[in-house]
């Protein structure tokens, strides 16, 4: 009989061949169908300049052999941190499947072309305000904000919304990728890929939960 690669994930004998990226997209689909919404939101952790973490949710956008990229401004809090600091962590949970992923390692930005494609894709609406969108700055009140919009949105008519330099995609790049299940009594499966960098294999290692 088949196997799911779930199944061969913890099943500590047949473990070896086993690509966490395709372990991922079997995850990935299994949440897609159960999650209410936002299958695809994580929790992105960045660190300041004082090593201080910072973390918050962002939505995962493409995913290859290269890494996992989400889009946002890189002149927001975490758009200084990354740049600064170019490495990561990030966590998805699904509740309704009581599963978790996470991964750690380098972030790289996504190229001009990656951007402006994803951007294009966008409802305009969405394109206007990461446009008008200071993130992470003083706002004084919304009124402010929705009179930015307002102004932009006239500015622009029928024209198309060009991408903003600042608004780009970062990609982490897993050096390390841990699937957790949920167990009776706390007696959770875990297990984690590691790999010395991007061109080396994966290796496993079942952790205690
Ligand atoms: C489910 C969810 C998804 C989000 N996705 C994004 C995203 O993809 N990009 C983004 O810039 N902000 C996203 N946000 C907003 C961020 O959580 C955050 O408020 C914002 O990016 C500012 O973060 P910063 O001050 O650390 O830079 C999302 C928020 C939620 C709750
Ligand atoms: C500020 C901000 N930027 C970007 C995104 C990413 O969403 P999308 O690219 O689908 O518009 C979100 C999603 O919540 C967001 O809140």
């Amino acid at each position: 009989m088949l196997q799911t690669l779930t199944e061969r994930l913890f099943d500590d004998a047949d473990r070896t061949a086993l690509d966490p990226l395709a372990l991922f997209e079997e995850w990935f689909a299994l949440a897609q169908e159960a999650e209410p919404n936002d299958p695809h939101a994580m929790a992105f952790a960045s660190v300041d300049g004082d090593g201080l973490p910072d973390v918050r949710m962002v939505l995962l956008n493409a995913r290859d052999e290269r890494g996992f990229s989400f889009f946002t401004n890189f002149q927001s809090t975490k758009g200084h941190q990354l740049l600064d600091q170019p490495k990561g962590a990030m966590v998805m949970h699904w509740k309704s499947l009581r599963r978790q992923i996470r991964m750690r390692g380098p972030v790289e930005q996504v190229t001009p072309a990656e951007a402006d494609a994803y951007f294009a894709s966008r409802a305009k609406g969405s394109q206007i305000a990461s446009s008008v969108s200071q993130q992470s700055r003083p706002l004084e009140n919304r009124q402010t904000l929705l009179d930015e919009v307002a102004q932009r949105t006239s500015q622009i008519g029928e024209d198309g919304v060009t991408r903003p330099p600042h608004w780009s995609g970062f990609r982490l790049v897993p050096s390390s990728i841990e699937f957790w299940k949920d167990g009776e009594f706390r007696l959770h499966d875990r297990v984690r890929f590691t790999r010395e960098g991007i061109d080396q294999p994966w290796t496993s290692q079942r952790l205690y939960p």
